[in-house]
């Protein structure tokens, strides 16, 4: 069959994009703790202090001199003076000498001369300033020792790191309140095709709605790019030339439809149109995903994705949240088309799976659990379709040499976030 466009394989869009992307200047904000959810650290971030700052008990209690409970059990107690209680928030004064004892609240500051904590339910009052210790205590039990979360100057998170609910939790702790983040990455996504109508608007006969500008807007918002949908342009060049003139200020650019070889398909003119060095590579050996353009014009990365929407989803989580992450800082870009190892699972294949030789194949699938093994069920259909990608928890990739998958393999899934 004649072939419309030179199919080049992943590794060679890689190799152009890295070339570009390793000399960017990638630009630095400062933010506030509460705004930095899912933003990527500029810096590697090292502790300001001790964390906890002094020694800690872990439980209610007494703190004590361990060897004062050496031997102690329930028939053969040891005997301890109470000589004060630890106040919580405000430093003691109190310092134990041996057989002395200190109650103390769950958190509460150790006092000098103590180095363990005994349990208040393994304790008898005996009189008010006297308590018998059922239990023989190790040096350190129950509590936690200053500085045992992190030390003052210990490296916390590295340059790249995205941060989580979790780890925003620590930055609290160690009082950090802003530092510098990358910039999102600036992306706009635009529509084109005549028959397309946005999706609140009613629809004619002849009539599609827009699916592309929203699903692909939302992902990469999700993955933490600042994200434009600009909406349907029409399938004019005039108009096309316009629109994507004004999105050149941003640093990537999609334009899903008009990535192919028909007649209306000018986009290809049109991005060599507009500067330079323009179209640098027409045609993706991924399926579904063929038609893929890449250019660079004026320094803004410009992907075409073609229309179909389970095909602009598949290089969207392909290619261009690969782009979007390096932009954003996450990733480095000689690590670009490297697997990410955080999103990658394994399960084992619910059915055969055929593939053409020649071109990398993308299938949805979904995850199910059952005795406690982890299956993968392909959503198999045409890319022209979108409800199988809603129903979908990640893809399997089939490699370009390999003529299919059979069932009962193990195979490594990326997971659509
Ligand atoms: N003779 C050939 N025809 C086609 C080939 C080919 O190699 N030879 N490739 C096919 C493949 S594969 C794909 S994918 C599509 C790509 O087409 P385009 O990128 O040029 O996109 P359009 O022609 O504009 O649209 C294709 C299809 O998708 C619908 N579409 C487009 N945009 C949206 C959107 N934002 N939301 C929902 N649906 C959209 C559009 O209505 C068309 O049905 O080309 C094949 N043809
Ligand atoms: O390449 Mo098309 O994108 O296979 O559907």
């Amino acid at each position: 069959m004649r072939e419309f466009l030179e199919l080049n394989p992943p590794e060679k869009f890689w190799q152009v994009l890295k070339s570009f992307l390793e000399t960017k200047i990638f630009q630095t904000e400062k933010i506030e703790l509460d705004q930095s959810l899912n933003r990527i650290l500029a810096d590697n971030v090292f502790s300001p202090v001790d964390l906890p700052p002094f020694s800690r008990s872990t439980v209610d209690g007494y703190a004590v001199k361990a060897a004062d409970t050496s031997g102690a059990s329930a028939s053969m107690p040891t005997y301890l003076d109470i000589i004060g209680s630890i106040e919580m928030g405000v430093e003691t004064e109190l310092e134990l000498k041996s057989g002395q004892a200190a109650a103390i609240p769950t958190g509460g500051m150790i006092p000098k001369g103590s180095d363990a904590v005994l349990m208040i339910e393994d304790t008898e009052k005996i009189e008010e300033k006297l308590i018998e210790s059922f239990k023989s205590l190790a040096v350190g039990e129950n509590i936690v020792q200053k500085a045992e979360d992190i030390a003052e100057g210990e490296l916390l998170f590295k340059k790249g790191h995205k941060i989580m609910a979790r780890d925003i939790g620590a930055l609290a702790g160690l009082g950090i309140t802003e530092f510098n983040v990358f910039k999102k990455a600036k992306v706009s996504v635009i529509s084109t095709g005549d028959e397309l109508i946005p999706a609140e608007a009613e629809a004619k006969i002849g009539q599609i709605r827009d699916i592309n500008s929203y699903s692909i807007s939302a992902y990469l918002n999700k993955i933490g790019a600042e994200t434009k949908k600009v909406g349907i342009i029409e399938d004019k060049f005039e108009s096309l030339k316009t629109a994507l003139k004004n999105e050149l200020d941003q640093e990537l650019v999609l334009i899903s439809g008009g990535s192919s070889v028909g007649i209306k398909d000018m986009t290809i003119e049109l991005l060599n149109s507009l500067g330079e060095p323009g179209v640098l590579l027409h045609g993706l050996s991924i399926k579904p995903g063929k038609p893929t353009i890449l250019a660079v014009i004026e320094g803004t990365i410009i992907i075409g994705l073609p229309g179909h929407p389970a095909s602009a989803w598949t290089v969207n989580n392909v290619l261009t949240a690969e782009i979007v992450r390096v932009l954003n800082g996450e990733k480095a870009p000689a690590a670009l088309g490297r697997e990410n190892q955080k999103y990658l699972i394994e399960a084992e294949l619910t059915r055969n799976l055929v593939s053409d030789k020649g071109r990398e194949e993308y299938i949805p699938v979904k995850i199910l659990k059952k005795d406690d093994k982890v299956f993968a069920e392909p959503l198999l259909a045409k890319s022209s379709l979108i409800t199988n990608l809603a129903y979908g928890d990640a893809l399997i990739k089939i490699p370009q040499n390999k003529e299919g998958i059979d069932k009962g393999e193990l195979v490594k899934l990326t997971l659509i976030e």
